[in-house]
């Protein structure tokens, strides 16, 4: 697959940190309107060309538009007569009501080719849902519209300051892998694409569970040995389930399992590593995440708890970190669980 075809045309719905800074992306080669739930966020976008409170210190690029008015943002997708390309750049949590209000806005309206990709990772608190599973169900049986989902190791911090990235689309649809890689794909961004939803989505919702451990892990002061062995161990439980919910393994060693794994669990930038290295100090989670902060490791390591329990897949490191968030568990108590446990052959399938 190249990226030799016209860029289509792209709308971001969702401005906060990854949707602005994959706009800004995506303006530089596509006609790219990006959609803000506060018009004074679009506004500040369109006439300031700036998201101070999202990306701070950043000058977003002249030809980036915004709106606050969805159907505008949809309107603008719906008026190329080629293929059209809508970014969801909004949290899990808002995920359905993203997908539901595009539905709606959907209806009645002609289209050329339309594909749908999101860039959240988590997965749907009381249920466990996976995001294609969610949009999957708003969007699926629409006409002309192909899903996928985009993931990979990237602060949008890093993105909007124009730093080399490598990301990773993946769909059952080519043309939508192909629609993200024109769209995209370019001097300081890298596309690969792949046809492994699942296992992509349950390796970015997985790494921000770990980064809490591993964030926890540095607040206690256990040192670089025990964080190399959470990122391991981290990644065979992360493989475990997503082999479990029909992923590939070489998905889960890859920039969207490892590679993001690897970033988020180490990097400064990452806030699933801040919410664990503040448990890791003494603070209280309500406390960490009073400023509304998205951290989405928190909610996701419930659901994947029960994930892997109705699948028979043991997560014992998910486990600690829900233990430590809401069973009111010290920190250190489970980390002496963690090692006190039998020991067993290193493969990552050894637990099944
Ligand atoms: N930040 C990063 O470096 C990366 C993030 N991601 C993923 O991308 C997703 C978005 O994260 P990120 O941009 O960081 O999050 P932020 O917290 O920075 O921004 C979230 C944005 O989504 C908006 N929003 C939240 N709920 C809804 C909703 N129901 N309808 C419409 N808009 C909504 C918010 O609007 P408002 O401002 O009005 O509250 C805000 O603009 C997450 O799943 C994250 O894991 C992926 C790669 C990198
Ligand atoms: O997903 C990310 C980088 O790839 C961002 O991680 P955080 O949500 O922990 O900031």
């Amino acid at each position: 697959m190249s990226a030799a075809a016209l860029p289509p045309r792209v709308a971001v719905l969702g401005a906060g940190s990854w949707g602005t800074a994959l706009a800004a992306l995506a303006c530089m080669q596509a006609d790219t309107l990006i959609w803000a739930r506060r018009p004074e966020a679009a506004h500040e976008i369109a006439s300031q060309r700036r998201n101070a409170r999202y990306l701070p210190g950043i000058t977003l690029p002249a030809g980036l538009r915004a709106t606050s008015e969805f159907n505008d943002a949809i309107a603008h997708v719906c008026a190329s007569d080629s293929d059209a390309l809508i970014i969801l750049g909004v949290p899990v949590a808002g995920m359905a009501d993203a997908c539901a209000r595009l539905a709606a806005a959907l209806q009645g309206r002609s289209h050329a080719p339309l594909h749908v990709v999101w860039t959240c990772k988590g997965m749907q608190p009381d249920t466990g849902l996976l995001p294609h599973e969610v949009a999957s169900a708003a969007l699926g049986g629409l006409p002309g519209v192909s899903l996928g989902v985009l993931s990979g190791p990237s602060f949008a911090l890093e993105v909007a300051r124009g730093l080399p990235v490598a990301l990773t689309i993946a769909s059952t649809q080519p043309a939508t892998g192909n629609a993200v890689l024109v769209a995209l794909h370019g001097q300081h961004c890298r596309i690969y694409t792949s046809d492994d939803v699942i296992g992509v989505e349950v390796g970015g919702a997985l790494k921000n569970v770990m980064a809490i451990a591993c964030g926890i892990s540095d607040g206690l002061g256990l040192g670089a040995n025990a964080r190399a062995a959470l990122i391991t161990r981290g990644l065979a439980e992360i493989q475990r389930l997503a082999q479990a919910l029909g992923g590939r393994a070489e998905t889960v060693q890859g920039l969207t399992g490892l590679g993001d794994l690897v970033l988020t669990a180490t990097g400064p930038l990452s806030r699933n590593r801040q919410v664990g290295l503040a448990i890791g100090e003494g603070r209280s989670l309500e406390d960490i995440l009073a400023g509304g902060m998205t951290a989405e490791g928190v909610r996701c390591a419930r659901a994947a708890l029960a994930l892997g329990v109705r699948h028979g897949v043991e997560l014992p490191i998910t486990a600690a970190v829900c233990r430590v968030l809401f069973e009111g568990q010290a920190p250190r108590a489970a980390v002496a669980t963690l090692l006190a446990r039998d020991s067993r052959p290193e493969s990552p399938n050894s637990y099944r």
